[in-house]
């Protein structure tokens, strides 16, 4: 069994009537990077808060390597908790060198024993410790705010949301490049974000929040194939979902009979397809019309509407045929799909 380093039990936090935190349970396995993923307002922040000891927790109990943090009329102070926190602005210290601003939490047999070169190499600033932090780029100041937060080999890693200043192919880089450093560094991290792409790319694990509760907790794959209801579903991708009828192990919905992924009860259902899972040719299928297609380069969206006056979108990628609004084409399913019992 894989060991916990960072365990939330029943977390509650309430400003005034909103809780934020509505009774928030969470396991990060040592040396796991743990995505919190959520809506604006979904209480993300206020859970890094209070796992870096910024917040008080109203109930419930925090425990990092072994030590209760939080719960039970504990509160250890930010300062004692050894919790390393990468803002989203980087906040280095203006007037420090970067090898200054990384050495910063480390005594003095640290930065002697090559620590500050180590982590500057970990996030690919090998040979930059003499610079000013105004003399780096803004991802280059991101980088260095990891390396300080990995300097000291905190129990815990808090990321929040570090990637959001910057444009998007630096944060693609970062996100592989932070990624390496974290798990070279045997470090345990939580990384706050509402991007879902930046979830499943870089976490191992991805807990999906909402309304102050954790909805899901799974590998990335996990959740974007099984989400835990049709809200995560369309929270951590593209979602068509679609009225149908479950009989055994097979789903009667408007694109036909489709094979269920997993089990599910029978009766009205809601089934979850994901827009790359439409085929669209031709003939064969369903017969749809095109409504629209919006060209994304790599791929398409492309707005479909059955005889039935369902619409959907289908994905698929750029074979250099554009489907004029209009067209008739056929649409089939590829893999199986999802069913969510409609609650009685
Ligand atoms: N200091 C505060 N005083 C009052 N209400 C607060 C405070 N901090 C957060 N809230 C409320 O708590 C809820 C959760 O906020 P939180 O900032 O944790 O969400 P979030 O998921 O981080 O959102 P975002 O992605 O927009 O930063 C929101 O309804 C917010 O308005």
């Amino acid at each position: 069994m894989t060991e916990s380093m960072v365990n939330l039990a029943g977390v509650t936090k309430s400003y005034g009537p909103v809780a934020a935190l509505a009774g928030v349970d969470l396991d990060v396995a040592r040396g796991e990077l743990l995505a919190v993923l959520g809506p604006s307002g979904c209480g993300k922040t206020t859970l890094l808060r209070c796992l870096a000891g910024f917040e008080r927790v109203d109930s419930g109990v925090v425990t990092v390597a072994g030590q209760r943090l939080a719960g039970d009329r504990v509160h250890v102070p930010p300062h004692r908790r050894r919790v390393a926190v990468v803002p989203q602005d980087g906040a280095l210290f203006p007037h420090l060198s970067v090898a200054d601003n990384v050495g910063y939490g480390l005594d003095r047999a640290a930065r002697r024993g090559g620590r500050v070169e180590e982590v500057l190499a970990l996030v690919g600033l090998d040979g930059y410790g003499g610079r000013m932090p105004h003399q780096l780029s803004g991802g280059q100041q991101q980088r260095v705010a990891v390396a300080r937060a990995l300097a000291p080999r905190p129990p815990l890693v808090l990321l929040d949301e570090p990637f959001s200043a910057l444009d998007a192919q630096l944060r693609a880089e970062l996100r592989v490049d932070v990624r390496r450093a974290l798990h070279a560094d045997g470090a345990t991290a939580v990384l706050v974000t509402h991007d879902q792409g930046e979830a499943l790319s870089m976490a191992d694990a991805v807990a999906v929040m909402h309304a102050g509760r954790i909805v899901q907790c799974g590998t990335p794959a996990e959740v974007y194939r099984n989400p835990a209801d049709p809200w995560v579903a369309g929270f951590v991708g593209d979602a068509v979902l679609l009225p149908a009828t479950v009989d055994a192990d097979v789903a009667v919905t408007p694109l036909g009979r489709l094979p269920l992924r997993g089990p599910a009860a029978g009766g009205i259902a809601t089934v979850l397809i994901r827009p790359e899972q439409l085929r669209l040719a031709p003939t064969g299928g369903s017969a749809a019309t095109v409504v629209r297609q919006d060209f994304h380069g790599h791929d398409a969206l492309t707005t479909l509407r059955l005889a039935d006056g369902t619409v959907l979108t289908a994905r698929t990628l750029d074979e250099g045929v554009a489907l004029p609004a209009g067209a008739q084409v056929g649409v089939t399913v590829r893999g199986p799909v999802r069913a969510y019992a409609e609650p009685a």
